[in-house]
């Protein structure tokens, strides 16, 4: 078990990471979900021995390994924000090169090189420069990069953030390889609710350095049983009509998105009239309306009043 406990992280007296516990049973594949800002990549810099807390613990298998921190990185691979690689070199020499600082050569070496370039489908291109390859496959072979020496914890920081749609679903792929086909436990940072509630079992949600709630995708879902989502599709935005839906009794939160109104309300209010009566007295006309149980995304409203892309 890899285990952050307690930590802290303060930067000229701004604490970006505040007495963050969470752990990681061998296996699991977890989600550290928050908005940009919330700490996640100064974390992950904890958990993985890049950064020195300013106060807390982080702990493999109950030993400490902030001190001695060379048995954890045996044993972790992370996959940062940045792009890692050297532009001049191909995606095959650059996993060369990664490969020798972990020691491997020969036979093994070029094995795991191919092995890896199949996962993120680049096999058929692996001998071309990496300055020629789009943010998405440069994003792949850095994460083939952090797999080379077949870590036990693969740490990845918002690795699909401003990439095409196959590159997203190659790392998606990659992720669900990894943790269901290969046991690797997974620690994924994300803002996007969806990749996460499709890839991890376990979620924490974190704003502000601190970590607001946690649990499976399931009890944090929980938290809204109370609660319905209703999403009222309009002809047009209205600022008046979303602010008179506020002050409705049985209503949460109101969002304001593209195509109309998302709102959080009491379950079995009978407010459906009200809402239909106060667009009227607006003059919008109401186009759509859809009830749906709650996802993480609402969870994370409800807890924080805001949205995750804020
Ligand atoms: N080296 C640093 N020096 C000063 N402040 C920092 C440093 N690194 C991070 N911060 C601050 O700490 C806070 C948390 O940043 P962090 O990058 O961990 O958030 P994040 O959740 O990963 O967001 P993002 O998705 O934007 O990377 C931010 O306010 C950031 O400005």
């Amino acid at each position: 078990m890899l285990e952050a406990v307690e930590l802290r992280k303060v930067f000229k007296g701004k604490t970006a990471v505040d007495h963050v516990s969470l752990y990681l049973d061998e296996g699991e594949s977890v989600g550290l979900l928050g908005p940009n800002g919330a700490g996640k990549s100064t974390t992950i810099s904890l958990i993985s021995s890049l950064l020195a807390p300013s106060s807390g613990d982080v702990r493999l298998n109950g030993n400490s390994v902030i001190a001695k921190p060379q048995q954890l990185r045996e044993v972790i691979g992370v996959v940062p924000q940045e792009i890692a690689l050297y532009e001049a070199l191909s995606a095959y020499e650059n996993l060369k090169f990664f490969g020798r600082i972990y020691r491997l050569q020969g036979k093994q070496l070029e094995m795991k090189i191919q092995e890896l370039l199949e996962v993120i489908g680049l096999r058929d291109r692996q001998k071309e420069l990496i300055k020629t390859y789009s943010g998405g496959m440069k994003r792949r072979v850095n994460i083939a990069a952090a797999l080379m020496h077949d870590p036990k914890f693969v740490i990845m920081d918002e690795p699909t953030v401003g990439i095409d749609p196959q590159s997203r679903n190659h790392i998606l792929e990659t992720v669900r390889l990894l943790n269901r086909e290969k046991g690797t436990t997974v620690l994924y940072t994300s803002h996007y609710m969806e990749e996460v509630e499709q890839l991890c079992s376990r979620v924490y949600i974190m704003d502000h350095g601190r970590i607001i709630a946690a649990g499976t995708t399931e009890e944090l879902r929980r938290i809204l049983s109370g609660e319905d989502t209703l999403l009222l599709q309009l002809d047009k935005p209205d600022e008046k009509l979303a602010q008179e839906l506020r002050e409705l009794e049985p209503v949460r939160q109101v969002e304001e998105m593209d195509s109309g109104l998302k709102l959080i309300v009491t379950k079995q209010s009978h407010l459906l009239s009200e809402v239909v009566q106060a667009a009227e007295r607006h003059r919008v006309q109401i186009i759509n309306i859809h009830v749906q149980t709650p996802t993480l995304e609402d969870v994370f409203l409800h807890l924080t009043g805001r949205t995750l892309r804020d």
